[in-house]
């Protein structure tokens, strides 16, 4: 991405990871970390990546990630940009305690390396440099790709990670993360709980006022028309030449464009996103098996049976009855 910004000074080495702090975690020496450039850097390539993916906000931010315990891999070219050098493309990922769904359609609480946002600048794509930026990120987290869960990946990181580290099969899940044959198998025991069975359904009674409010406000998120097709209840096995079901796809500004639906759904803008902004939460109907309740923690919630909404508080748990909750944080 081509700036004012002079790349070089700010970032010596050819890939600086990006912390908490903003500032590299392999500091050069003698140099200074001019924050608020990189900030600005962050959010360029952040607002770059949101527009690749047909997102209506970032994923990545300099205040995201600042509040977040995330990596940001960064990857410069010395050369470009009349030899300021040139953001090429960044990765972010983190840990995130996600209740996945084994082969057996088991849950289980797992806490991977999660990748979070990818983004190689649109005519630098398909040089390599996103898997550059891969094997770094790999090598510098000791994991394998097999062990890591994807965040609503888009078809062209699906293609990606078919064409350089051969995971092409998926295991369904209820959630927006895909993970990967093998994901199970090869990961030690010691990484994996069994979620206990479920206590008998009933209503969480919130305590507070604010909780309370969260309640009503869930109540009334249910009530919305169901207007969008059904999507089977999970992801089917993943298959890069044919992705799962179009009834995931979300808005692009031109249909033509519209990528195909990604297993775990694909990250674009959804459709008529109806809001209500109470309490930190911004509740939307996804489909007619889930609602998706947006905060601090975002929870989804699917069964056999019908619909349903979960929605978490770092305090509370609200849910209605009759519902598995699946539960899933965000940022
Ligand atoms: C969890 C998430 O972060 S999802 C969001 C992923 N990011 C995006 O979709 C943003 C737009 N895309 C990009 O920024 C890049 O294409 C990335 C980051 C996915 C990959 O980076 P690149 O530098 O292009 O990858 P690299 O050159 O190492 O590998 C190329 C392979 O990636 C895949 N790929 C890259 N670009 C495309 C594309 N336009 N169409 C289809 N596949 C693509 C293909 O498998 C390609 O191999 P091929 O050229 O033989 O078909």
């Amino acid at each position: 991405m081509e700036t004012t910004v002079d790349v070089n000074h700010i970032f010596p080495e050819r890939i600086t990871v990006l912390d908490q702090n903003l500032i590299a975690v392999t500091k050069s020496l003698g140099r200074s970390d001019p924050q608020s450039l990189i900030a600005a850097l962050i959010d360029e390539l952040g607002r770059a990546s949101a527009k690749a993916q047909y997102l209506t906000a970032p994923i990545t931010s300099a205040s995201k990630l600042q509040t977040n315990k995330h990596h940001l891999y960064l990857l410069k070219d010395r050369e470009s940009n009349g030899g300021m050098g040139l953001a090429v493309g960044f990765l972010k990922v983190g840990y995130k305690k996600l209740f996945l769904l084994d082969q057996r359609g088991a849950h289980v609480e797992t806490e991977p390396l999660c990748v979070l946002d990818f983004f190689v600048t649109e005519h630098l794509q398909r040089h390599g440099y996103g898997l550059e930026l891969f094997n770094f990120m790999l090598q510098h987290k000791k994991v394998e790709p097999v062990l890591m869960a994807y965040d609503r990946p888009s078809p062209k990181f699906l293609s990606f990670l078919e064409k350089h580290y051969c995971l092409k099969n998926s295991v369904p899940q209820v959630n927006n993360f895909v993970v990967f044959d093998g994901f199970f198998t090869n990961r030690s025991a010691a990484h994996l709980r069994k979620v206990p069975p479920k206590k008998l359904d009933g209503e969480i009674k919130p305590n507070s006022l604010t909780q309370r409010r969260a309640v009503r406000e869930e109540q009334r998120a249910l009530l919305w028309p169901l207007c969008c097709p059904a999507a089977p209840p999970f992801s089917p096995p993943l298959s890069v030449s044919s992705p799962c079901s179009p009834s995931r796809a979300r808005q692009c500004p031109n249909p033509a464009l519209a990528p195909a639906a990604a297993p775990g759904g694909y990250r674009g803008p959804a459709p008529n996103p109806p809001l209500i902004d109470s309490l930190d939460y911004r509740v939307k109907r996804t489909s007619q098996q889930g609602l998706v309740a947006r905060g601090n923690l975002y929870s989804r919630y699917i069964n056999t049976r019908g619909f349903g909404l979960l929605l978490e508080t770092q305090q509370n748990t609200f849910k209605l009855p009759g519902l598995t909750p699946v539960l899933r944080e965000r940022d």
